[in-house]
């Protein structure tokens, strides 16, 4: 097989094609070969907590072999960055044509072809243990002569995976829009049927040009996905799609992953009778496309106009949609964003879709106070007693207002149709100010983190990152040495750091949790014989004591990541200190 050289200088770097959270991708030429390839060049001061996932990410490309899968050829590091060199996809990303060229979706053949490739691309990828979780048309890349592969392991799991790589799937990547509900849930992991969720919105994505909810803020998203029908094609305005587009659709969209079928399964739908060669793509939609650079470029400066339009008018939508234009997988889930989204909802919107209508709750604009309400308490529930959010909501969905006492937590909390003006507008208020309190008192937590990062300037909380703040007085001053020894005693201050911080979040959230408990009971305990009440605290008292196992086994899981890390520093010491004889030596013998 060709071997391609792991010396930056064997590349020359051309334009820039493509960016995401960790990375940004240039076209280059591989000059031994003389060959255009694309340089995916990952910065690790941007991710560097995240050095684990990159490793995954490389190794996973590797070793994939699948004609619908890109792959990579090699990779090395240059500079503070890691180089990885795959095939250039001159077509780019369906998100970027469907951006430049076709704002309102494909063709049904189109989609078909596009589609069928994927789920081959899937198929392997699940037979060979991974699951991809980053399914979306901005991952759907296209070649000059229309191949097809599938992109960007960044968030890749490994299902036959164990140990810390396993608890992986428990935590919160990927993008809201595309995200399927039980990954949303946090609450017993999921597996390679979230890809099948995924695939669904991105049918939806090629057929419409944006994902169901993309103009949202990432708490709406959450809350739409969670609480709404799933999304699918609607009757009236897909009226140009085949029955067995909307039956795919609705089969990869349903809300339980265990009734979603398999991609192995689905790649013998009747839909993909619609799919064509490679030569349809290059014949329709890669025909007469401008160089992928030039494209990115104007993407780049749409992109820059909405920020700034963004910024006059104070949109937190268009950043959201700018995030989507970029095709971004990372949320930057935090307090501050969370509390700013949440009384963002609580404006009107005019803005939804016909499509996004049909499939919201009634009166969804009015009460979608309530739904925030709604769902944090009951989120908070579900990660106590493991209770699924949906199931509970779904438990109630043939019952009416008159079926349920006016005061029920159902009525008042969860049955967003169900919503009695009166009695909840008071509620919603108090449950918001007990929301606010909530959150106030996470941002104090924030507010001492940053303070504390007074006094380690270093680092800052980005989403799932923790970035380092370049140091643009010391960087260049630092030898290789010593730029490597702070990075890996960074790593153990890091560590330590963030583990605290999650530990006193933890306790903090666990106490929110009994004190919401509490109320909620107090409130149904009116309607309770007292029996029921004794039951309930032994409920809540051994549910509380299992989160506590879990959190502690959690914190030992962290302890032991500390750990290793503080190995891994002292390997690294000891080899910056060899280095620094071998120097001496070299100096000397000048
Ligand atoms: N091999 C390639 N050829 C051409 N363009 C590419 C290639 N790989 C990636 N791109 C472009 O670069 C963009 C970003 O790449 P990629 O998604 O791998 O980065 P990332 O940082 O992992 O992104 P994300 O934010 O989705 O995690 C893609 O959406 C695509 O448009």
């Amino acid at each position: 097989m060709k071997k391609y050289p792991v010396n930056p200088r064997d590349y020359k770097l051309y334009e820039e094609i493509g960016d995401g959270v960790s990375a940004t991708v240039y076209r280059a030429l591989c000059i031994p070969f003389n060959e255009i390839v694309a340089i995916k060049a990952l910065d690790l001061e941007r991710c560097n907590n995240d050095l684990d996932g990159i490793r995954r990410e490389v190794q996973t490309m590797s070793l994939i072999d699948h004609p619908n899968v890109v792959r990579s050829y090699c990779s090395f590091s240059a500079g503070s960055s890691l180089w990885v060199v795959m095939p250039y996809m001159a077509g780019g990303s369906c998100l970027h044509i469907m951006k430049s060229s076709y704002p309102d979706g494909f063709e049904q053949p189109v989609i078909a072809t596009l589609l069928y490739e994927v789920l081959k691309a899937l198929a392997y990828l699940h037979s060979q243990g991974h699951i991809h979780r980053d399914v979306k048309a901005g991952n759907i890349l296209l070649d000059s002569k229309g191949a097809v592969k599938l992109g960007d392991f960044g968030v890749s799991a490994c299902m036959f995976d164990s140990g810390d790589r396993q608890q992986s799937r428990n935590t919160f990547v990927g993008t809201p829009c595309w995200m399927a509900p039980e990954v949303m849930q946090q609450l017993h992991g999921y597996d390679f049927k979230a890809d099948i969720w995924s695939f669904g919105i991105t049918a939806l994505e090629l057929a419409h040009g944006h994902a169901p909810f993309s103009k949202y803020p990432p708490m709406k998203v959450l809350l739409m996905t969670l609480q709404n029908a799933p999304p699918g094609l609607d009757y009236d305005r897909d009226k140009r799609f085949s029955k067995s587009f909307k039956d795919l659709v609705a089969e990869c969209l349903l809300k339980d992953p265990k009734k979603r079928p398999t991609s192995e399964k689905l790649l013998k739908h009747s839909f993909f009778k619609h799919a064509h060669s490679k030569d349809l793509l290059a014949q329709t939609i890669l025909n007469s496309l401008p160089p992928l650079g030039d494209r990115y470029k104007t993407l780049k400066e749409n992109e820059a106009n909405i920020l700034r339009n963004q910024a006059a008018l104070g949109n937190s939508e268009e950043l959201s949609q700018r995030e989507y234009i970029r095709g971004i997988s990372a949320w930057n889930f935090n307090i501050e964003d969370l509390r700013r989204e949440a009384a963002l909802i609580e404006e009107s919107d005019s803005g939804l879709s016909k499509c996004d209508r049909a499939n919201a709750p009634i009166d969804e604009d009015d009460k979608i106070d309530s739904l925030v309400t709604a769902t944090f308490i009951e989120s908070l529930h579900d990660s106590v007693s493991g209770a699924c959010l949906e199931d509970c909501l779904e438990d109630h969905t043939n019952e009416t207002a008159e079926d349920l006492p006016s005061n029920s937590p159902v009525n008042e909390v969860g049955g967003c149709s169900n919503v009695r003006a009166d009695d909840s507008d008071a509620y919603v208020s108090r449950q918001k100010a007990s929301i606010f309190e909530k959150l106030d008192s996470f941002v104090t937590d924030d507010e001492h983190r940053e303070n504390s990062e007074d006094e380690e300037p270093g680092f800052q909380c980005k989403g799932r990152f923790t970035v380092i703040r370049p140091d643009p007085c010391s960087k260049d001053s630092l030898s290789a040495n010593t730029l490597n020894s702070e990075l890996s005693s960074l790593n153990g201050r890091l560590a330590s750091s963030l583990l605290q911080r999650l530990i006193k979040q933890n306790s903090m959230l666990r106490d929110e949790i009994l004190r919401l408990m509490r109320y909620v009971d107090q409130k149904t305990a009116n309607m309770e014989p007292a029996d029921t009440t004794a039951n309930n605290e032994r409920l809540e008292f051994s549910l509380a004591a299992a989160r506590e196992r879990d959190l502690q086994s959690q914190v030992m899981n962290m302890q032991q990541s500390v750990n290793k890390l503080v190995e891994e520093l002292q390997r690294q010491k000891l080899k910056n200190a060899q280095l620094e004889r071998q120097l001496t030596a070299l100096q000397t013998k000048e």
